[in-house]
């Protein structure tokens, strides 16, 4: 039988994680459950009408299964009480904490199996997160390949070294937020300038989206995109000069070290 896949914390991430499932072919593949302590709000998303949803938490971690945490790093304490010591061995703990080290994950549970913690991002709702991850030496090769297969469902997933995930956290975890201010932002700027509100919008995300996407298209520095669009004495380095004068790109670096430096601090403060 096909080993259950149950996402345990349904708010902003977990509830992205199940409805990003639930438009993959990993749905068919893999029975879907879900729990949260407000059993009410599996109702409130109709996709997730064919998920079950689990009533006690206590009868999990059986047959492999693979247990997605998605409550925040301080409701691990309360999930794992109720857990400690009940996992099967052969089931796969899957962590999306912010800072929660699998050193502290494993000893919250009592637990010497497979523990992956990835760091994704809100994105996997429609299929495009970010989401890097890493796991203790009890992984088998097999929950390595199911931990890989369920973050590929919600977007692109890569390995790395625990040492790194706190700043994966602060750039591409935290990430989606710094881009929504931007696209805000752009907006704001357009209507300023006498744009209707919904089509700088519509004009400030295409173009997001779209020189993302030429980023990843052509694969090029992003420095030599940039060059292309800036015409000598045309508009484009007037506004770039603005934003060097008042340190946009610090801005960003500063972010992600911040970022960074808080998810580390959730990681030591338990
Ligand atoms: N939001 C994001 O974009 C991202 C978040 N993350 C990580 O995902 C985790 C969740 O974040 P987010 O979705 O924003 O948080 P939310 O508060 O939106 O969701 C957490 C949900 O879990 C519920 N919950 C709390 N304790 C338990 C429990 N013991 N058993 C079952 N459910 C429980 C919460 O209920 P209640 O409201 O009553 O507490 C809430 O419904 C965090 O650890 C965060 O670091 C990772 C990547 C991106
Ligand atoms: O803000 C947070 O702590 C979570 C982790 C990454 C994105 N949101």
């Amino acid at each position: 039988m096909a080993k259950a896949l149950t996402v345990i914390g349904l708010g902003n991430m977990g509830g992205s994680m199940v409805k990003g499932l639930l438009k993959s072919p990993l749905k068919d593949q893999h029975p879907l459950k879900v729990f949260d302590l407000h059993p009410d709000i599996k109702d409130q998303f109709a996709e997730m009408e064919t998920c079950q949803g689990v009533e006690d938490l206590s009868l999990l971690g059986k047959d492999g299964e693979c247990l997605i945490f998605c409550v925040k790093p301080h409701d691990l304490k309360s999930l794992a009480e109720t857990l400690r010591g009940k996992i099967d061995p052969d089931c796969l703990v899957l962590s999306i904490l912010a800072g929660v080290r699998i050193e502290t994950i494993q000893e919250e549970l009592d637990f010497q199996g497979g523990v992956v913690r990835a760091m994704p991002n809100i994105a996997a709702t429609i299929g495009e997160a970010a989401t890097a991850m890493c796991c203790n030496a009890n992984c088998s090769k097999d929950q390595k390949e199911l931990a890989e297969r369920v973050f590929q469902a919600v977007g692109e997933a890569y390995w790395t070294k625990e040492s790194l995930m706190d700043t994966v956290t602060g750039l591409s975890g935290s990430g989606p937020a710094y881009i929504y201010m931007v696209i805000e932002a752009l907006t704001d700027g357009g209507v300023k300038m006498g744009l209707p509100r919904s089509l700088s919008q519509n004009l400030a995300t295409q173009t997001v989206l779209g020189a993302a996407a030429l980023v990843k298209h052509t694969g090029q520095h992003p420095a030599i995109l940039k060059d292309q669009v800036t015409t000598p004495a045309g508009t484009t380095i007037s506004a770039l000069h603005e934003l060097e004068e008042r340190g946009l790109r610090s801005m960003f670096v500063s972010a992600v070290e911040k970022a960074t430096d808080r998810s580390r601090f959730l990681g030591e403060s338990r």
